[in-house]
């Protein structure tokens, strides 16, 4: 609802009330008609100001409303009301002006702004358009370049770049609604047609056709399939090239043509699913609103590679002081450097200090005597990594965190390590650490309720999407992306190219595909995990195949290369070639296909052709199938939690949903049909044959995601 009063005499106020974000619901939106209606009318109210209580302005059209029919009056005339009325309407903007809260604030007449407000259009990232004027105001505020930015990308802006680019009128560290009042007084009566952005014509770059064209391009080469960045930059042609109300209906159509596409709903579910996981939960009953997170005053990073530096930054950007450890002088120097230039080229990017003075670097372990949590990023060595926690566990205070960033080794045993093993968990970040948004943590039987929400806090105040997860072999991300890789190698063994199966993935909107990204990450970095589980070099036992490492198929070709010195970019070839070593366009091999093809004649091998839907079949269902067991084995408490890994941590797009949500898109029966015909076709790929759990959901009819948790409790509860 949105509340009304009278204040200083002649300006009416009218408050946005929808905890928490003040979000556009029917009610708000009938408050607001009436508001307006009642000021307007009032011959005493010479102004109006608007705001949202709470400190937020709004956070736009109420998502939650989406998924059934709307009703109260449409936004599209209630703001036009406001735009046309007589009497000026400045938007005191706090929190949060974002969608269709800041499309409200533009039919104001003025803007103002507290400093620590946030401003944008990020309808993009709901699959969606803005559509309530947004495409066609905007423009005429900022001009066409600014606004295609912001629209195309709904990145938020800071007030002070709001400012700088012409959305806001002021911004004030004051009292923004005190500000607002002052302000309404003293444009009251001043003329409004200049004011009126529906009637101003939008400043355009010169040649507006290809600059248009460009910016489609560059639009579709982002957007990998997605259609609402296709959509915005028609609906900003429109307002670039036709009168505002025909603008207006071209923007009403597209935004029908997404409104209920699949692609909204998918992207619809990754917001709320981001949402899901923060209210975490563990098999032990343990969940985030029964288990207090500990303050962390001060932290450390031991083993300063590239991790370690990233880890450090996102600490240090987070206004937490750091002690920054790796073992010798040299190394050390050399970390030093790289994590002190990365602080400086991200604080000029943000116009902000580079806090060089948090960071503490040294070689002596005594310095993490007074820390609240470390956090260890040495070389992935099991050995070595024991020996690290022992030795933290008899310098660090008795009830200081120890956290792992280990991508797959057992958390349990490094806390077994330890005189305080309920205080260690898992923070497995992704490569860059100061870049990449997830974080998974990771708890093992031991870790106690506090210590996981103090990481989940900690990972909320990094600005991370962080998911509790189980402790297991690879945890989830990794573990999933076992059998997504090995039937990536077993469809080149069939008769694929590598440039095939990238091209299937990256078309199904993946930025790179898994040989492109194995090149970019070194091939040796698997080969390592692989020698790790016994499936290559020393540990396989004498005379086992080539092709079967325990009793299962498997495939040496990574292997092969990796003996050949092709460990990817880092070496100038891998599965592409490059350049030169650290080349990073990849380009298709003869040597490759040659070598291919003498492979699979060594291991009598039949090549036959593979279709761009057996490799995603393949490829994406065995990655789902995986999925699947991790529900049922409680690694991860629901499917929202494993989307929201691989949205924010393997580049699963977004307008996909993510690998479970994919799988109840396709069809559960589906799926299943398809993973009994290929565990049929190779019975010595046990990945392939399905889960119980998927067998389950099946049978029970296929249930909407939302209600799989209920199926997956009854498992456990059977278990
Ligand atoms: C016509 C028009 O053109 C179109 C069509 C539109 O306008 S489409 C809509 C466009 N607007 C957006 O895309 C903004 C979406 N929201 C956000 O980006 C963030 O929420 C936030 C505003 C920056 C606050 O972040 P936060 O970290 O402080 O809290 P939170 O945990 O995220 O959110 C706190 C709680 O509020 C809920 N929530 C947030 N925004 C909401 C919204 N717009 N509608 C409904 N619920 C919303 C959220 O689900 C959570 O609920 P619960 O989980 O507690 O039950």
């Amino acid at each position: 609802m949105a509340r009304y009063t009278r204040i200083a005499g002649s300006i009416a106020l009218i408050t946005l009330k929808n905890p928490p974000v003040n979000a556009l619901s029917a009610a708000v939106r009938q408050g607001i008609t009436d508001s307006v209606g009642r000021a307007l009318s009032d011959p005493e109210v010479e102004a109006v100001v608007l705001c949202g209580e709470d400190g937020k302005f709004c956070g736009g059209a109420d998502i939650k409303e989406f998924a059934r029919p709307m009703t109260g009056p449409g936004l599209v005339p209630m703001i036009d009301a406001i735009e046309a009325g007589e009497k000026p309407v400045v938007a005191a903007i706090e929190g949060v002006a974002l969608g269709g809260g800041l499309e409200l604030a533009l039919a104001c007449h003025y803007r103002i702004a507290h400093y620590k407000a946030r401003l944008g259009l990020p309808e993009v990232t709901l699959g969606l358009i803005p559509a309530a004027g947004g495409t066609q105001r905007l423009p005429r505020l900022i001009g066409v370049p600014a606004a295609l930015d912001l629209i195309t990308t709904g990145r938020h802006v800071s007030a002070h770049e709001a400012l700088k680019l012409g959305i806001v009128d002021r911004v004030t560290d004051r009292n923004t609604l005190e500000l607002a009042v002052e302000f309404a007084k003293s444009v009251s009566g001043q003329p409004l047609a200049p004011r009126r952005l529906s009637t101003r014509q939008p400043s355009c770059p010169t040649d507006l056709d290809s600059f248009l064209e460009g910016a489609m391009l560059r639009v579709r080469q982002r957007a990998r399939g997605a259609i609402a960045p296709v959509a915005c930059v028609q609906a900003v042609r429109a307002a670039a090239t036709l009168p505002f109300s025909q603008g207006m209906e071209q923007e009403k159509e597209l935004m029908a043509s997404l409104f209920t596409s699949a692609q909204a709903r998918a992207m619809q579910y990754c917001f709320f699913s981001q949402r899901t996981v923060g209210r975490w939960s563990m098999p032990s009953g343990a969940r985030w609103d029964n288990s207090k997170a500990q303050p962390i005053h001060k932290a450390a990073v031991i083993g300063l590679g590239t991790m370690g530096r990233g880890i450090a930054v996102s600490l240090v950007q987070a206004g937490i002081p750091v002690v920054a450890v790796e073992m010798e002088t040299k190394q050390l120097e050399v970390a030093k450097h790289a994590v002190t230039s990365i602080l400086e080229r991200e604080a000029q990017k943000r116009g902000k200090e580079p806090k060089l003075g948090l960071i503490h670097f040294s070689i002596d372990l005594q310095d993490l005597r007074e820390v609240d949590l470390v956090i260890e990023a040495v070389f992935e060595d099991m050995a070595l990594k024991k020996q690290v926690f022992r030795e933290l566990s008899s310098v660090c205070r008795p009830n200081a965190f120890l956290c792992t960033n280990t991508s797959s080794l057992d958390v349990n045993q490094l806390a077994a390590a330890t005189r305080m093993p309920e205080l260690v968990v898992g923070m497995h970040f992704f490569a860059p650490a100061h870049v990449m948004k997830l974080l998974e943590v990771v708890y093992g039987p031991r870790s106690s309720p506090v210590a996981v929400a103090t990481a989940m806090q900690l990972g909320k105040r990094l600005g991370k999407v962080s998911v509790a997860v189980g402790n297991c072999h690879g945890f989830v991300g990794n573990r999933m992306l076992m059998p997504y890789m090995e039937q990536s190698v077993f469809l080149l063994e069939e008769g694929a190219t590598p440039e095939q199966v990238d091209q299937a993935l990256e078309e199904f909107g993946f930025p790179m595909g898994v040989f492109r990204v194995s090149d970019l990450s070194g091939l040796d970095v698997g080969w390592k995990v692989r020698k790790g589980l016994g499936l290559t070099g020393p540990g396989v036992a004498p005379g086992e195949s080539a092709r079967i490492r325990q009793g299962r198929r498997y495939c040496p070709l990574p292997d092969l290369l990796c003996k050949q010195g092709r460990l990817g970019q880092k070496t100038g070839k891998g599965w592409y070639l490059y350049d030169k070593p650290g080349g990073r366009v990849a380009k298709s091999d003869p040597w490759l296909h040659n070598f291919l093809e003498e492979y699979r004649s060594q291991h009598g091998l039949q090549a036959h052709p593979v279709s761009q839907q057996e490799v995603l079949e393949r490829c994406l269902y065995s990655l789902i199938n995986e999925g699947f067991r991790i529900l049922e084995d409680g690694i991860a408490a629901g499917p929202e939690d494993i989307d929201t890994i691989y949205v924010f941590g393997y580049g699963w797009p977004p307008h996909r949903g993510g690998p479970m949500f994919h799988a109840g898109a396709v069809g559960l029966p589906t799926v299943l049909e398809k993973l009994e015909h290929y565990s049929q076709a190779h019975p010595d790929i046990p990945q392939l044959q399905p889960s119980s759990l998927l067998r389950r959901l099946v049978t029970a009819g296929s249930p909407p995601i939302h209600k799989w948790r209920e199926v997956v409790k009854t498992v456990h509860s059977q278990l």
